[in-house]
């Protein structure tokens, strides 16, 4: 009886891509989560660690970014069979690609600006007590993007800062809002929607040079727009997408490729009211 080894593969797994395709005034957003296996002549490894067989997973993933940049991310289906081509073209031990991607859809707000396909959710919570009746609604999960029109820079620096200092970044987040009604009554419809474009329109219009400003702007659209609120509350999660560098691959990245982040995440808060409204029963603030 002997121990063997049985099927095997390797390789990275959800690489996150978002890539912007810079058309004129126009740009196109792809973002795709690639994962990457190869299977073949790969015994050496697991039996006495000669990697000499092995390309790294790292590479895989450089390759995903690099490609990204030459050969731009257009249909999923073309990207991964250019991957997997190049992997058992270039890689003689390797055997069998497999290359799998998921695609997230993006809906157009403007030339560069996105709203997250999929549903926000819209929220309530009222509360009737003997003296006073508070309506709160809101909204979470609504994921916006601007591909252009957002700086940060100017910021402090101490011994531990490395971020650079950027005049051209992807702004993205995922709005978490609450905002009080003056009354308890409101045409509730048409006031969610209301506060909803507001928030929209004023993402996609503010030229940021921080998030921190955008939440300003965004929360005092709401109030200017809607008559009938006394505050808005936003929880704004930065949602990082970093540079990839691709010099060491010979190539430039003038803002088109990058990694989108998953945690950890700046999280940017803030209340914005109307200065001359009641103020809120005591929920408001638990
Ligand atoms: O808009 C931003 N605000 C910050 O406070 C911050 N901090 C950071 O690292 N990046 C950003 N971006």
């Amino acid at each position: 009886m002997a121990i063997v080894l049985g099927p095997n593969r390797y390789g990275k797994a959800e690489t996150r891509l978002v890539r912007v395709h810079r058309d004129g005034e126009t740009y196109g957003l792809v973002d795709f989560n690639v994962s990457v296996a190869l299977s073949g002549d790969l015994a050496a490894t697991h039996q006495t660690g000669d990697n000499s067989g092995v390309l790294p997973t790292d590479t895989m993933k450089n390759t995903v970014y690099a490609f990204a940049k030459q050969h731009g991310a257009g249909e999923p289906e073309a990207f991964a069979l250019l991957l997997a081509r190049h992997f058992v073209k270039t890689q003689g031990q390797v055997d069998s690609a497999k290359v799998s991607i998921e695609s997230y859809a993006w809906d157009r707000l403007g030339p560069h600006s996105f709203q997250k396909r999929g549903d926000y959710t819209r929220t309530t919570v009222v509360t009737v007590s003997r003296e006073a009746t508070q309506v709160v609604s809101g909204i979470s999960g609504l994921v916006l993007l601007n591909t252009t029109a957002s700086e940060f820079h100017g910021f402090v620096k101490d011994r531990y800062t490395t971020l650079p200092e950027s005049t051209d970044r992807i702004l993205a987040t995922a709005v978490d809002a609450k905002w009080r009604h003056l009354t308890d009554d409101a045409d509730w419809g048409s006031s969610f929607q209301g506060a909803l474009d507001a928030m929209t329109g004023a993402f996609v219009n503010t030229y940021s040079y921080s998030l921190q400003q955008t939440l300003l702007s965004m929360g005092t659209m709401v109030l200017t727009n809607r008559p009938e609120l006394a505050e808005i509350r936003l929880a704004l999660p930065n949602k990082h997408h970093y540079l990839v560098d691709l010099s060491p691959f010979g190539l430039e990245n003038d803002n088109e490729v990058f990694i989108a982040g998953d945690r950890p995440y700046g999280l940017i808060e803030g209340t914005v009211t109307r200065d001359d409204a009641a103020p809120a029963s005591a929920e408001w603030y638990l």
